[in-house]
């Protein structure tokens, strides 16, 4: 591997043992060691024995496009999850395509735009909380605040009841920290997943008893309720309805089933929701300019103190400003790894051979020149406005904050149906500021998913 691979550019450790990503991903620095690789070798570098990061756009048609083929590498396996002494991949982190493609299809009608605006009431129910906590405070923790908003707007939309974690402001039978754990293992060990099965699924461990989490307990006694002898099924509109209605047609939606979907959508939609929220108000307060135009933007809308979708889903500026937050903070920590096929490929001119795992880290092909311009790097909304169409194009082709393809993020309409009612809503009834003007946005990069540290700021009532 070290010979076949040699060529392209990367530190001689990573080369020859993956301990050298796993240490950079365990120190939460493998994100940007890969960035500064790129910004010294150029678009195809490595950080792993078979590990290539291509920071170039041509990698997304070919690896992650709809051409077969290209199945998620060996760092998906440490998320398998484990039941009652079996293995039992979710949508994540299943290796079959036909199994993820069956799941997909089964709940794909409940992601659809149309279908997520069922669950705009379970949004503003939660806004209304989040304006409500907020209205109590002069300096808060935006990270903490964002994120309980988060897990509660995902209860509600999910099983129709918040986890309660903005009304005790803090985490409710650890929810929240029994999905981090999850993810933090993924991160810990991805680029050991041999070593990883070793300690964790031989036949001793694997046998080990897990109570389900307080979470998935929740969501089962939701379904029961649905389903049992009192059959009280009607006039809900949440995923676990849509998933128990298409469990008709679908028989891998049985019980395990629906509360697994239910599971990987609310842990997929915390932190990443959250962090994604914070960075784009981050920018704002940063750059008082922009702040000012959005703000210009709402009041000219003339919006309640909630808006509806309807109302802020094609505002350009607000749209500008979620699209370059998340071009800036993207919450993938290392590059979404697929494994070659056989036959190999040619990605920039170079060739791979089967096996190897090659991916791109969203982050490095946001700071691509050639797509985002020579001020890829520093933050500027307006580029999504004045770019010409062909520009426009390529950015948008580029941009994977949600990932591409067959396994994009499934829940990106209802991300993006409550970024674009949060942030106003927050905006329109509270002055923010970093309580540290000096403040950068900081995150734990050691996870699967980048957790935000603590950003104070400090808030006055506007109306
Ligand atoms: C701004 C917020 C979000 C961001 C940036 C984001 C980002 C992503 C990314 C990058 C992936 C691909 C991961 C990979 O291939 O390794 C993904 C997958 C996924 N996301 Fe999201 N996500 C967000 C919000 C949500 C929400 C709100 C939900 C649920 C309602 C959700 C559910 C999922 C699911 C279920 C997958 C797995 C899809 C599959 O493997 O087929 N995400 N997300």
């Amino acid at each position: 591997n070290w010979r076949k691979l040699s060529k392209a550019p990367g530190p001689t450790f990573a080369g020859c043992s993956d301990l050298w990503r796993a240490y950079q991903q365990c120190k939460g620095r493998l994100r940007e060691k890969i960035l500064d690789l790129h910004a010294q070798h150029g678009p195809i570098v490595r950080y792993g024995v078979k590990s290539i990061s291509i920071s170039d756009p041509e990698i997304i048609a070919i690896v992650y496009g709809s051409r077969a083929g290209f199945v998620t590498a060996d760092s998906y396996k440490v998320l398998v999850g484990i039941q009652n002494g079996k293995e039992v991949p979710s949508l994540v982190s299943t290796a079959d395509e036909t199994r993820h493609g069956a799941l997909r299809r089964s709940v794909a009608n409940a992601f659809t735009p149309t279908a997520v605006l069922d669950y705009e009431k379970w949004i503003d129910a939660t806004i209304e909380e989040l304006l409500i906590t907020v209205s109590k405070k002069k300096t808060f923790d935006l990270s903490s605040m964002t994120l309980w908003y988060t897990m509660d707007a995902a209860g509600r939309f999910a099983f129709g009841e918040p986890l309660g974690c903005l009304q005790v402001e803090g985490d409710v039978g650890d929810s929240i920290q029994l999905v981090r754990d999850r993810f933090n293992h993924w991160g810990w060990w991805s680029s050991l997943p041999q070593l990883e099965k070793l300690l964790y699924r031989n036949p001793i461990s694997i046998r080990q008893s897990r109570t389900p989490s307080r979470m998935a307990a929740k969501a089962l006694a939701k379904l029961k309720e649905r389903t049992g002898e009192s059959k009280d099924n009607t006039g809900y509109t949440d995923l676990l309805q849509r998933f128990l209605e298409a469990s008709k047609d679908h028989p891998q939606l049985d019980t395990p089933g629906i509360i697994g979907m239910l599971m990987s959508t609310i842990s997929g939609a915390g932190d990443t929701t959250a962090s994604t929220v914070v960075a784009v108000i981050f920018n704002l307060m940063k750059n008082p300019e922009s702040l000012k135009k959005l703000e210009d933007e709402l009041l000219q809308a003339n919006l309640p103190a909630i808006p509806e979708f309807a109302q802020v889903s094609k505002l350009p500026y607000l749209n500008a400003v979620v699209k370059e937050g998340m071009r800036l903070f993207t919450v993938s920590t290392w590059p979404m790894e697929r494994l070659v096929p056989a036959g190999g490929v040619t990605i920039v001119g170079m060739f791979f051979p089967e096996g190897t795992t090659v991916g791109c880290l969203p982050l490095a092909v946001h700071h691509n020149s050639k797509v985002f311009g020579e001020d890829a790097h520093i933050y500027r909304p307006e580029r999504w406005l004045t770019s010409d169409r062909e520009q426009l194009r390529q950015m948008e082709a580029a941009h994977m904050g949600f990932s591409r393809g067959r396994r994009n993020c499934m829940g990106q309409n209802i991300a993006v149906l409550q970024m674009k009612k949060v942030i106003p809503a927050l905006l329109m009834k509270f002055k923010l500021s970093l309580s540290d003007p000096e403040a950068s946005l900081e995150a734990d990069y050691s996870p699967a998913v980048a957790y935000l540290k603590p950003l104070y700021v400090t808030s006055q009532p506007k109306r």
